[in-house]
């Protein structure tokens, strides 16, 4: 077995994924479906559709855009008004029948980031997770500077994007310092940038078995009954 540690490398959680997928029998429909059912909980659990009705959703063009996506299907099913903002997407089978699914739920999609962002209650930042690599590229680089700005709530799906996975916020100065959500949804395990994070944290991606984590080295947490999330500790370290 290897050492218990709290987190997981972008590296680890890459090769874990990949793990998943092929011994672990999965496919990747269904560990998408699984983490953005988690990150449309955690919404909810966070900001309640009472309070927060709309909900800006800014998906980036890899999985964790399509974490977003899914989460945005949950979250009108769950009585959000989700407004999706999509603006890279690669042409790819699963992607494009996640739109499909949003587009017969009649969920709208906007270029103007500007706008949404003014007129939503909270924001679902789906923009990058573990293979995020810095300098952000355009169109993202506005994306990065409006939510360094925005008052709105910010639910993050598995890391802070233009975080460094590894190392935590950019320095200050560097796009995306100013940028703390409020909330953070780490999938699987916290990967290294989330000892920075100090907000509302929960773990999600209710996919992992106890002794996948032992070869992994990570803690489980115990996930109340039917919940796709658990709350974890502001001080990680507690887990
Ligand atoms: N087991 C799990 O926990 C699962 C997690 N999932 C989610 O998948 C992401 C990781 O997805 P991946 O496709 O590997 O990458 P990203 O979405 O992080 O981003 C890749 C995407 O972004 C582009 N990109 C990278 N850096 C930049 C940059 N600096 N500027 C602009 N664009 C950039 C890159 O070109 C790619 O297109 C994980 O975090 C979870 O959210 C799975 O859904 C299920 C299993
Ligand atoms: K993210």
């Amino acid at each position: 077995m290897a050492a218990s540690r709290l987190y997981l490398s972008a590296k680890s959680a890459a090769a874990l994924d990949a793990e998943l997928m092929s011994s672990g029998g999965f496919s990747l429909d269904q560990l998408m479906e699984l983490a953005g059912l988690s990150c449309a909980q955690a919404v909810y659990k966070s900001h309640p559709p009472e309070s927060k009705r709309s909900v800006l959703i800014i998906a980036g063009p890899g999985n964790n855009g399509g974490d977003g996506l899914v989460a945005a299907r949950h979250l009108k099913l769950f009585g959000y008004n989700p407004i999706v903002y999509y603006p890279k997407r690669p042409n790819k089978d699963l992607y494009n029948r996640l739109v499909t699914q949003l587009s017969n739920l009649k969920v709208s999609f906007t270029d103007d980031i500007d706008m949404a962002i003014t007129e939503t209650d909270q924001i679902l930042d789906a923009a990058f997770g573990f293979s995020f690599q810095p300098p952000i590229r355009d169109p993202f680089v506005h994306v990065i500077g409006l939510l360094e700005l925005t008052k709105k709530p910010v639910t993050s799906v598995d890391i802070p994007s233009s975080w460094n996975v590894d190392s935590g916020p950019p320095k200050t100065g560097e796009l995306g310092a100013g940028f703390v959500p409020d909330v953070l949804v780490s999938l699987t395990a916290p990967k290294p940038a989330a000892k920075f994070f100090k907000g509302t944290h929960f773990l999600g991606g209710r996919f992992v078995s106890r002794e996948i984590a032992e070869k992994w080295g990570f803690s489980l947490p115990d996930y109340p009954g039917v919940d796709q999330v658990v709350e974890l500790p502001v001080d990680n370290e507690k887990l």
